[in-house]
């Protein structure tokens, strides 16, 4: 015990002396004064025992280290906003006038501000990202209209069609002269992008497409840019080629093609098109989601997007991949970029919350020991452990994030088939992940700041609605974790049939045999703190949990598709499958954040990132703690060791928390919250000025 240390030596100073006064003061009135309905003071004696070293965190020097390399972009965006108050989103305003704001605003950040997203979309995906995260924190309406416009039909025009599309389109979607849609959905096809109706059927005579909505579960629905601003759309549609004897036709599969669907000076709606409107929805309303029918609308040849497969102009189709099913994969993976781009973007919501949830936590108070001032309600026990390990997982999601952003771009310069298959696997895990636990979290945060956390100003609820959708958009949740699983399942398959491995994606053999690799079940004893806090141990209690739902899932997989089939025994064991997909999420994303405290180069800044990386993974394994106890992985006493530490924790990040949320480098004009402000004296004042005091 360090008290013990220094009394066996002796202070070696007056200032050594004064702290041994202190901490025997200290500790004889915590011993006097029982403390255990106190949690504040309980605490407190085991920081006097000498058991937990004070970090002193350089807000500036751990920012420096947390800022991805696109700072600068993000600080134009946050500037040119900041400069155009007209420019700010309202409170209280209208659908209407929402949407045309938000068109306003893109528009002005790309002609007036001078930021060109488009171009890193294609050449420097981490920059786009970076401004669609800033531009997401200014209104999150603005980055979903961007998203559409460069990430969705920029990115369809760019990734599924050739240089004579980019030629033509190019500009016209950079400056926003060609506003347009992504147009995938239908009124009966979401998530089953394979099963869509709206067909393409190419004619030989005028050399064109004729676009057809073949009944109203056909229809486009939900399609951003539609109900107001596009002119175009991409529209996915399957390809229907007249066969040989022109009796018939053979449908080629799913296919996109350009569909211009406005007049580009009238803005009228072009003859065949009809087009309604998707109406006010639960957040999101600058976005202006509308529906398309397509009734023989007749378009170019060329308007095809060609690159995984062409028509010539007597009608013969060719492609450079074999099947339908390999076309189909080689499109929707070229659309993975807004899948990465949500994620990333989530994190983003997440540090904006968790920034106002624990300055208003730090700076209310509310109760304490009698006849004594009362304590700031982060001091209770229950708070920290609402907010510190939503804090902890907040850096941790941002290490992910910018890990699978660096492989994105990496993927997007060498076309490299490891990568394409990593960042596909990664992209769908982290995006159905993280989305998820940020929904959560934006409640738990409202809750938090109580009664203030339901003033709209203090942003919760249109954090909460405007980024509820992430779930469900650019792919299910529950229907990318099923992709991950699979993913999973097919490598273990192949590793354990023998032979070769077909799927040779790197990360995923990585996970495999690092899985494959973990010892049996063997009671590992509560040893010390030291042993719970040692990243080997920690990665290990993950990588078995998902090492042990593999192998127990492929085994009820085996037996029940004797029975049910393949479809009814993935559905009996699908709860299963999903639990593995997050596993597996959670040992990528501890992995990351492993790496990322040991390669910071400041001692300060590590010792802080080691804290919250170890609330991280103690405070997982504790939320499943019945998984391990079951199998044994951990002893009753180490369980219990776990459950201490992790609360302990908690209350060390605490003492931390102002820098920890500080070192997001949020402007107040940014995060917008008068009770979430840096400077804690205005926040009242703020907040009844506001209120027109
Ligand atoms: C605001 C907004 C904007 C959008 N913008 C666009 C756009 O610009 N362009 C575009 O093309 N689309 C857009 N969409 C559509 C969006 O991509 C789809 O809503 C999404 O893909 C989900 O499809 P769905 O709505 O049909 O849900 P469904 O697939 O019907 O899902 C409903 C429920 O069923 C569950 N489910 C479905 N399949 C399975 C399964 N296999 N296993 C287990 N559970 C399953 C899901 O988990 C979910 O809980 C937008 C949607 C919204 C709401």
């Amino acid at each position: 015990m360090e008290l013990q240390k220094i009394s066996s030596k002796g202070p070696r100073n007056s200032e050594e002396t004064a702290e041994l006064v202190n901490r025997r003061i200290n500790l004889l009135t915590l011993h006097l004064n029982p403390v255990q309905d106190n949690p504040v003071q309980e605490l407190e004696l085991l920081r006097c025992a000498g058991k937990m070293k004070a970090i002193n965190v350089s807000t500036e020097t751990l920012s420096e280290y947390m800022r991805g390399k696109h700072r600068d972009i993000q600080e134009e965006v946050f500037a040119y906003f900041n400069s155009r108050p007209e420019l700010q989103t309202p409170i209280e305003i209208s659908k209407d006038e929402h949407r045309e704001l938000c068109m306003k605003q893109l528009v002005g950040l790309v002609r007036e501000g001078g930021i060109r997203p488009f171009r890193y979309v294609v050449d420097d995906p981490a920059k786009y990202f970076a401004i669609a995260e800033a531009v997401g924190s200014v209104d999150m309406s603005l980055g979903i209209k961007m998203g559409v416009q460069y990430s969705l039909w920029g990115g369809s025009v760019i990734n599924l069609g050739t240089k004579k599309h980019r030629d033509k389109y190019f500009d016209g979607i950079d400056n926003v002269d060609y506003p347009g849609c992504f147009a995938m959905t239908e009124l009966h096809h979401g998530s089953n992008v394979q099963g869509l109706q709206t067909v393409a059927t190419f004619d030989p005579l005028t050399d064109e497409f004729i676009i057809d909505t073949p009944n109203d579960g056909a229809i486009k629905w939900w399609i951003g840019n539609a109900a107001v601003h596009g002119k175009f759309a991409t529209v996915f549609a399957r390809l229907m080629l007249p066969t040989h004897d022109t009796k018939g036709v053979t449908d080629m599969g799913v296919h996109a093609f350009i569909v211009p669907i406005r007049d580009m000076k009238t803005h009228k709606t072009l003859p065949g098109v009809e087009i309604h409107d998707c109406g006010h929805k639960v957040g999101l309303n600058g976005v202006d989601n509308g529906a398309l029918r397509f009734r023989s609308v007749r378009i170019p040849r060329d308007n095809l997007l060609n690159r995984f497969g062409d028509v010539s102009r007597d009608g013969r189709y060719t492609s450079s991949l074999p099947t339908i099913s390999k076309r189909f994969a080689a499109t929707l993976g070229e659309l993975v970029g807004g899948r990465v781009g949500l994620a990333y973007s989530s994190v983003g919501v997440l540090k904006i919350a968790v920034v106002i949830a624990t300055r208003y936590s730090l700076l209310r108070q509310q109760f304490g020991p009698p006849k004594q001032p009362e304590v700031s309600i982060l001091d209770y026990q229950s708070q920290q452990h609402k907010l510190m390990p939503m804090l902890a997982s907040t850096y941790a999601f941002h290490f992910a994030t910018l890990h699978l952003v660096e492989k994105y771009s990496e993927m997007k310069k060498s076309h490299d088939e490891e990568l394409i298959g990593d960042v596909h696997a990664l992209s769908a895990g982290l995006k159905a992940y993280i989305t998820s636990y940020t929904a959560k979290s934006l409640s738990t945060c409202r809750e938090a700041c109580g009664g203030h956390g339901y003033a709209a100003v203090n942003r919760f609820g249109s954090l909460r609605n405007d980024h509820d959708i992430f779930q469900t958009f650019e792919g299910d949740n529950t229907v990318l974790l099923q992709q991950v699983a699979g993913l999973l399942l097919k490598q273990y398959r192949e590793k354990f049939q023998g032979g070769t491995l077909t799927v040779t994606w790197n990360y995923l053999r990585q996970s495999m045999n690092s899985y494959l690799a973990q010892p049996n079940p063997v009671t590992a004893r509560w040893e010390s703190e030291d042993h719970l806090r040692n990243p080997n141990f920690q990665l290990d209690a993950f990588r078995y949990r998902t090492s042990r739902l593999l192998q127990s899932v492929a085994i009820r997989l085996q037996k029940h598709s004797k029975t049910l089939g393949g479809f009814g025994a993935w559905n009996r064991c699908l709860n299963h499958l999903l639990t593995l997909a997050e596993s597996h999420i959670e040992s990528f994303i501890l992995e990351k954040f492993i790496e990322a405290v040991k390669n910071c180069p400041d001692e300060n800044s590590r010792a802080a990132l080691k804290l919250v990386c170890d609330l991280y993974a103690l405070d997982r394994i504790w939320n499943d703690i019945g998984t391990y106890r079951n199998v044994d992985y951990v002893a009753p006493n180490k369980a219990k060791a776990i459950h201490k530490l992790a609360d302990y924790l908690c209350f060390q990040v605490k003492n931390i928390a102002r820098e920890l949320v500080d070192a997001f480098d949020l402007p107040d004009y940014v995060t917008r919250a008068p009770i979430g402000v840096q400077t804690p004296s205005e926040a009242y004042t703020q907040y009844t000025q506001n209120a027109g005091f």
